[in-house]
């Protein structure tokens, strides 16, 4: 197994509030990694430094071994990360395929290049049918998606993080908001990427989900990491144990 990210001593303070201090861990190719934690405990401060939202104030990161440059770092998409938040930020009045490439549009190439900035819907259809299908959901690009239900608009979101084709995706909490149904469809989607190569970081405070998705979870308390878990190893409460910034008693 190949490490594809590490983060070493990574701090980051607002004001007078620790929101993480001196975590450091690594993230195995192709898994699925969970980052836990109670509110407040840093994950979503965690997932902005690595999406290039947020400036940590010390520590590095380092993906497939080189250290980013964290002094310059606003496009994880050139380091093959993308992330799904929470708000997922679809577009409830244009398509599946244009949400799927939306701020990304293909230009048509016409006469003038691409001076005319028509976007060539046909590619784009074309493109959103290959990647729906590869991802085995059963969406038409072409549906608006206003009507959708809370579990296909998520599926947009993913579809849509995974049309840079990166090499990892961060999800915040994609289940939250969805039915018994629609949760379990999430979860086999998260299967499938992780089949496909994907490397998955899932923040989720739901534990069954995350036993039944994740190889392994990172504990966060109050901005510290309280320890990493194969979870095959672990029990809830353990990991309940370790969320109220308990460590795992050595076994
Ligand atoms: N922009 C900010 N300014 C000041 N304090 C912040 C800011 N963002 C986060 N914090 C603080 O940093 C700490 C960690 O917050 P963070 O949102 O990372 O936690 P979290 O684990 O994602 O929580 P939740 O599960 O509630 O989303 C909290 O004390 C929070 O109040």
């Amino acid at each position: 197994m190949s490490e594809i990210i590490r983060v070493d001593n990574l701090s980051k303070q607002f004001g007078q509030v620790q929101a993480l201090e001196d975590v450091s861990f690594s993230i195995n190719e192709n898994e699925v990694f969970a980052l836990l934690g109670d509110n407040g405990a840093g994950k979503s401060t965690l997932i902005k430094i690595l999406s290039g939202v947020l400036q940590r104030t010390s520590g590095e990161i380092y993906i497939h071994g080189e250290q980013v440059d964290l002094e310059d770092y606003n496009d994880a998409e050139e380091m093959g990360i993308e992330t799904v938040y929470q708000d997922l930020a679809i577009a409830p009045n244009r398509t599946v395929a244009e949400n799927i490439y939306l701020g990304d549009e293909i230009l048509l190439e016409g006469p003038l290049g691409r001076l005319l900035n028509f976007v060539d819907d046909d590619r784009m259809e074309a493109g959103s049918r290959e990647l729906l299908s590869r991802l085995e959901l059963d969406l038409n690009p072409r549906s608006e998606v206003k009507n959708f239900s809370g579990g296909e608009q998520q599926s947009v979101a993913i579809a849509r993080a995974l049309q840079s084709d990166p090499e990892i995706v961060i999800m915040d909490e994609p289940t939250s908001a969805l039915s018994i149904e629609a949760t379990r469809r999430i979860l086999e989607l998260i299967k499938r990427l992780r089949d496909q190569g994907v490397t998955i970081i899932l923040i989720s405070h739901n534990l069954e989900n995350i036993f039944e998705v994740a190889d392994r979870a990172a504990v966060l308390a109050s901005g510290r990491l309280i320890g990493v878990e194969d979870l095959e190893g672990v029990t809830d409460d353990e990991l309940v144990g370790m969320m109220m910034g308990r460590e795992r008693r050595s076994s």
